[in-house]
């Protein structure tokens, strides 16, 4: 049995939503012969809405295939995907769920690596036709559906053992992203901009934010893990060949970090900011993480931690996003020249950015560093307890529920 259900989210983004889907989605579902009853027709009302409505409708109509016509933007479709994950109570038989995405979010990294922005054609009004693409192939004859990778991750407790028994493994707590899994200055952004919110009602706030932690340096270990399967390394990227390398079967990456941000299934956070570009210019032959990775003690013009350090290395971080993410993903080919100073053009040179494709990782932070706790999960914040570590591993479904995008 296939069910479609109409959900959207009139307060993202620029609040357009409702009129959107009022004007154009559902005259144009009605007039292709796709009916939607008013009851599966849901505006959300309040925070997590669209994740009780889609278990409501797993529980009560429980079907083999639930397609969704999603007007929001990468928050409310990283709510609906945690809802199924948590909940344990109800053992789902084998559902799959299709979303035909209508972007109406401020950031829309899902929808605009989907159908980068350049892709717009047709007749009309082109941002009206950029913006139905997804829908247009949910009601085409032969739809196309791409599978979703989710990324899982966890954060958990110090270990504690006695005699008896040692306590450890036990997450407490878990988050699913289809987008971004984030430590270091990403989450600190995350983080700050929501406690901004109410003095800087703007998206200025995301600059005030990332200003108050540019300067930091993230002390933590890091563990890079394989993707599942037999004989998978993790790969890192060689921008002198433009292929990933082999680098075993798990590495093991010392601090401090400026930044360090996975992503699954995007190449961009943002339509502009190309953050993971090899997600789709060297497309992955399994399901895997892409992650962008800055150490600041790489750069040959620093030889230690201080204060002076941090404040210098903060425009080598501004450089890499501002003329790297910004530019199209330019930072995966940066360099160190021997004074530090940062290439695009050189082969030599170690890379500012290493680039890694793997199946998961574990970020264990030094006790003493507040911030190195923080992890954004698609815009949520988990904060890992004292002593404890998060980790984020790459999976094909949520509670037995597999999730994927007409495209
Ligand atoms: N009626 C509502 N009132 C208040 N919040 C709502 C309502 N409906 C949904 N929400 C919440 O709005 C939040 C933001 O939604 P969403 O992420 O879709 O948009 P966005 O933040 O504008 O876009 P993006 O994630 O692309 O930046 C979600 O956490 C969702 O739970």
């Amino acid at each position: 049995m296939s069910t479609t259900l109409v959900i959207y989210n009139p307060v993202c983004g620029d609040s357009t939503a409702k009129k959107l889907f009022t004007e154009h989605v559902i005259p144009l579902l009605h007039k292709s012969g796709k009916i939607i009853p008013p009851d599966n027709i849901i505006e959300t009302t309040h925070l997590g809405h669209a994740g009780e409505v889609v278990l409501d409708l797993l529980r009560t109509q429980p079907g083999e295939h639930l397609s969704i016509i999603l007007g929001s933007g990468d928050g409310t479709l990283h709510e609906i995907v945690s809802a199924i994950q948590h909940s344990t109570t109800v053992t789902w038989g084998k559902t799959d769920i299709t979303f035909a995405l209508v972007p109406c979010g401020t950031a829309n990294a899902l929808y605009s690596s989907l159908f980068p922005p350049t892709s717009t054609t047709g007749e009309g009004d082109p941002q009206l036709t950029y913006k139905l693409q997804s829908v247009q192939s949910f009601l085409s004859s032969k739809p196309t559906e791409k599978p979703l990778s989710l990324a899982v991750t966890s954060t958990y407790p110090a270990s504690q053992s006695n005699a008896k028994e040692t306590i450890k493994n036990i997450p407490i707590a878990t988050s699913t992203s289809v987008v971004v899994a984030s430590t270091a200055l990403h989450a600190s952004i995350l983080h700050d901009s929501e406690a901004l919110r109410a003095s800087i009602p703007t998206m200025e706030r995301f600059k005030a934010a990332a200003q108050q932690n540019i300067t930091h340096w993230y002390s933590a270990k890091v563990k890079l893990l394989p993707p599942p399967g037999i004989d998978n390394d993790v790969l890192l990227y060689d921008p002198r060949k433009n292929e990933f390398v082999k680098k075993g079967s798990d590495v093991e990456l010392e601090g401090p970090f400026a930044y360090f941000l996975s992503t699954v299934n995007v190449d961009r956070l943002e339509p502009a900011f190309r953050i993971t570009p090899l997600f789709t210019s060297l497309v992955p032959h399994r399901q895997s993480l892409d992650i962008v990775i800055v150490r600041p003690l790489r750069d040959p013009s620093i030889s230690g931690i201080s204060e002076e350090a941090k404040g210098n290395f903060a425009a080598k971080s501004v450089q890499v996003l501002a003329q790297g993410a910004y530019q199209d993903g330019a930072h995966i080919r940066m360099r160190y020249n021997e004074d530090g100073s940062i290439d695009t053009t050189s082969d030599e040179g170690s890379t500012v950015v290493e680039y890694y494709r793997c199946g998961g990782w574990e970020w264990v932070p030094e006790s003493t560093d507040i911030q190195a706790h923080l992890v954004c999960i698609d815009g949520e914040i988990l904060h890992i307890p004292k002593q404890g570590k998060a980790s984020c591993s790459i999976s094909e479904t949520a509670s037995n529920v597999q999730f994927s995008v007409f495209i």
